[in-house]
């Protein structure tokens, strides 16, 4: 009974309401309030400091795209890891990748995988699959420990800079994602929006040109329940065999047959991951200027 709105510093002056049918579920974690509610039109609604990262209604955009723009961009990911995403939407969608043996997760915070598979079940689903190996802990540190060129593949699922993700916006973390990718291996991480975080987005791809040596892109989808209705992602490949983000060289099917327990793919397809990369103008200029 009343409204929910996203107020915060990040984008200052706005603020996306939802209309809150009832609260299920408010805690606090060693790192952050966790809050679930029911929301009039979006579903069930996960919150984290006052931040909406997922409704059961529109997470197929983000989850979809932030795993396959990097999957379907290499011929045959074997090795996988999540930094982040513990409410387990990206495990869901890395699974659907045959060729995938195995997908490790590092997760700081356990309360929001506990409260992930009680109130969202279609998004937790991610974590039954049995190449998953859950790691609970701090990704910066658990990239460290990573021995050289494991993954052929980093997802990085992470909340905003203003909290427990903020190391994972810095300089050094991109450089240990970039020691544990092998030659030609992609990273796709949250890359914010261009209408609200330029500056952010500005510091984030001149890191990423200096650090990775292959392909650095940015692309970006559309999340209604996302402040100014987008998210970005950013696409980097290390030196090596040469990635073509713009191209899926493995393009995964509507209807993959791998995932009758998923459902199909709502969201990402071929033509959606090409023109992901198209950029208005105002971005484009600083993006590709750098
Ligand atoms: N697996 C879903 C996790 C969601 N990640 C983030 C949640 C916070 C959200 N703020 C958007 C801020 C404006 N760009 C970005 C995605």
């Amino acid at each position: 009974p009343g409204w929910f709105s996203e107020i915060s510093p990040m984008w200052p002056g706005e603020a996306h309401s939802l209309k809150v049918e009832k609260i299920l579920f408010q805690g606090k974690s060693d790192y952050q309030n966790v809050m679930v509610f029911q929301s009039a039109t979006y579903g069930k609604v996960l919150v984290l400091d006052g931040v909406i990262q997922l409704t059961e209604r529109d997470e197929c955009s983000y989850q979809e795209m932030i795993a396959h723009l990097p999957l379907c961009s290499i011929p045959n990911p074997k090795k996988v890891l999540v930094i982040g995403g513990g409410d387990g939407g990206v495990l869901r969608e890395v699974s659907r990748h045959s060729s995938v043996e195995q997908i490790d997760i590092c997760e700081i915070d356990k309360m929001v995988i506990d409260v992930s598979k009680q109130f969202f079940p279609h998004v937790a689903i991610g974590y039954e699959d049995p190449r998953v190996k859950l790691h609970v802990g701090d990704g910066v540190a658990f990239l460290k420990a990573v021995p050289e060129g494991t993954y052929d593949a980093v997802i990085v699922d992470s909340s905003d800079p203003i909290g427990p993700a903020q190391e994972l916006f810095e300089k050094p973390f991109f450089e240990s994602v970039a020691k544990a990718l092998r030659p030609g291996g992609v990273v796709c991480t949250q890359a914010e929006s261009i209408w609200l975080h330029m500056h952010i987005i500005e510091d984030i791809v001149a890191n990423c040109r200096q650090i990775f040596k292959g392909s650095v892109n940015y692309a970006w989808t559309t999340v209604p329940t996302y402040p100014s209705g987008v998210i970005g992602f950013m696409l980097c490949s290390t030196e090596g065999p040469p990635v073509d983000f713009k191209h899926p060289v493995n393009p995964i099917d509507a209807d993959d047959s791998h995932c009758k327990s998923k459902g199909p793919l709502k969201f990402y397809n071929s033509e959606i991951h090409a023109a992901s990369f198209c950029l208005p103008s105002f971005a484009k200029k600083v993006i590709d200027s750098i």
